[in-house]
């Protein structure tokens, strides 16, 4: 998994490698302290030697002491760094893999959780880079490295560390296996809880309106608590893992400095030798205790690295061409579906069977069709946000698929039933669509959209901020903004998605007026859920269980007595209040 993530940020290997190293050569000046330390002891107190004797070696110990310090610095500032790049990088690569994975992904996800991991998991990752795994190479190289230094000094203190050495790093893996489930089952609970309190928030009015706001905040509190627990049982390992480690190595040195002692009043040991090998010790045991406080902190980064790398994996549902056409023919734009059929990943029904039809250019279509129809699939399709598994999409005779998603994505607008509208001004948000345009040509676009009269009333007009989503508008106005960033795009394709609840009688108008308005510049595509939008469309389309059960002008399909359409607009008539019976005069 390392390799995985380090394959995933270059940038981060090299201060990784330089802090590797300045760790070890920070032990190797450590040794060198010590060394020195031990002769200067040895000759003060045994050789009775004055400071003219020692202070060259003193001047020397300063400055391994100095750059021992550096070279602490330097493991540090790059271990961070390291961190850091890892985080960042990993941040930018996972967000935009999400943006390649498309809206269809992180709908079937929950964006509580994804967010989780795109915050929090980025975090832990940091920690699990800079500070795991330069431990974890620490940990094997150091004691190695020391073994190889105490060997010659004295045998018998060489061989007690390494026998007692690998107990710890055993007892560890024991411990760590163990807790890991812990770890991993905090992480699936902070991923709910994330998400829970994004459904809450988002879902705050129906809550509300339900009366289950209360039974919410239960919920939450339930997986809150649930999380402490977890927390601690995990915070619970770990101190006792550390205690166990701390007690074992305590163990371990006391063992050996007895060891050396009895020796060293025995004569059969030089002090210097016995001093510098008991001043080493603890150096042996200090990475592998490291690695101990670091292994929970660095598990959880592990855990959250694993659902990063799942996502860093997931296929982006459309193939971008081998051999992709980097240009359209000229608009305005012809579009023909011939036998379309597709289906989403987790599910055995195809959502569209076989559909074939035309759009031509500078046509207005009107897709209807009950619930569950296949509409929304359709319009998927058409924005390439999934594939097709068999039959063609064909724009200007050209299959869609030889044209880079991104730049196909570039001659369509869509205007949805309910628009996002992004933190930030009225006119930023328009500008969205083209963001060279200039001020003129976004009121302009507004003016086109019926837009500008509303945005003139605004308290600051087009710098009026609008808020996430756009909450201080009305569906009616929303869909006009989102209509001006038609306008502004100015594509030659146009997917509308009409807001099936009703508007006022001015907005209802005022949209109509401006769909008129683009119809005239570009091939457009409805989902139609007003009786006059369909009765001005140049085709129908009517779609049921995902097949094109009917198509042609709307007046011709009204005529047919048995048509589907017709049954479904008497329908909708109904509902709308209408007088049974009387919907071709309406229409
Ligand atoms: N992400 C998805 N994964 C699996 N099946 C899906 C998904 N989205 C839609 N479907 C299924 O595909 C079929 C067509 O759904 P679609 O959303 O295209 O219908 P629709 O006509 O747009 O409905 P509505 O008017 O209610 O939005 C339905 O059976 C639906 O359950």
């Amino acid at each position: 998994m390392e390799k995985q993530i380090l394959h995933y940020c270059t940038a981060a290997r090299w201060p990784l490698a330089l802090s590797v190293l300045a760790g070890l050569l920070a032990l190797l000046a450590t040794v060198g302290q010590m060394a020195l330390l031990s002769w200067v002891i040895a000759r003060v107190f045994l050789g009775h030697a004055d400071l003219q004797q020692v202070g060259l070696a003193l001047a020397v110990l300063l400055v391994i002491i100095g750059l021992r310090a550096g070279l602490v610095w330097l493991r540090e500032f790059s271990a961070r760094r390291a961190g850091n790049r890892v985080k960042s990088e990993l941040r930018r690569r996972l967000f935009e893999h999400l943006l390649l994975l498309g809206p269809l992904f992180v709908r079937g996800e929950r964006s509580g959780e994804l967010i989780a991991t795109l915050n929090e998991g980025c975090e832990r990752l940091e920690t699990y880079v800079a500070r795991y795994l330069p431990q974890a190479v620490w940990s094997l190289v150091i004691p190695l490295l020391l073994l190889v230094i105490i060997w010659p000094l004295d045998h018998l203190s060489a061989i007690l560390l390494l026998i007692t050495g690998p107990v710890i790093p055993v007892l560890m893996i024991a411990v760590g296996s163990y807790s890991q489930k812990h770890i991993q089952r905090q992480w699936a609970t902070l991923a709910r809880l994330s998400a829970h309190f994004l459904d809450t928030i988002q879902g705050l009015v129906t809550l509300h309106l339900f009366g289950r706001s209360g039974a919410q905040e239960a919920h939450v509190a339930r997986l809150s608590d649930e999380y402490r627990r977890r927390t601690l049982r995990v915070l619970r390992y770990a101190f006792l893992s550390g205690a166990v480690l701390e007690f074992m190595t305590m163990l371990a040195i006391g063992l050996i400095a007895v060891f050396l002692g009895v020796r060293l009043i025995n004569r059969e040991l030089p002090f210097e030798q016995a001093f510098l090998v008991l001043l080493l010790i603890p150096e042996f045991y200090r990475p592998l205790r490291e690695l101990g406080t670091q292994y929970h902190a660095g598990m959880e980064g592990r855990v959250a690295a694993q659902r990063m790398l799942e996502i860093l994996a997931s296929l982006p549902p459309v193939r971008e061409p081998r051999e992709a056409s980097r240009s359209l023919p000229a608009a305005p734009l012809t579009l023909t579906c011939e036998q379309v059929t597709c289906r989403y990943p987790d599910s055995e029904r195809p959502a569209l069977h076989n559909v074939s039809f035309t759009l031509s250019a500078g046509s207005c279509t009107a897709l209807v069709g009950r619930s569950g129809a296949g509409k929304s699939t359709l319009v998927n399709l058409l924005l390439r946000f999934m594939e097709v598994e068999s039959g063609a999409i064909l724009v200007n005779g050209l299959p869609l698929d030889r044209l880079p998603a991104d730049l196909w994505r570039e001659y369509v607008a869509l205007v949805p039933q309910r628009p996002y509208l992004f933190s930030g001004s009225v006119r930023d948000n328009i500008r969205l669509a083209r963001p060279g345009a200039s001020d003129e040509e976004v009121e302009r676009a507004a003016e086109l959209a019926g837009a500008a009269d509303f945005i003139r009333e605004l308290p600051a007009g087009y710098d009026t901020e609008v808020g996430e989503q756009g909450l201080r508008l009305s569906a009616g106005q929303l869909q006009r903004l989102a209509l001006a960033r038609a306008f502004l795009k100015q594509a030659p394709l146009l997917i509308l998605d009409e807001p099936s609840s009703s508007l006022d009688p001015e907005s209802e108008a005022l949209l109509s007026a401006a769909l008129a308005r683009l119809r005239r510049q570009c091939t457009v595509l409805v989902i139609a859920h007003r009786l006059n939008t369909v009765a001005a469309a140049d085709q129908v389309l009517v779609l049921d269980g995902g097949r094109l059960i009917e198509s042609g002008p709307p007046a011709a399909l009204l005529q047919q007595p048995t048509s589907a359409y017709a049954q479904l607009m008497t329908a909708r008539l109904q509902e709308a209040g209408a007088v049974p019976g009387k919907e071709a005069e309406a229409l």
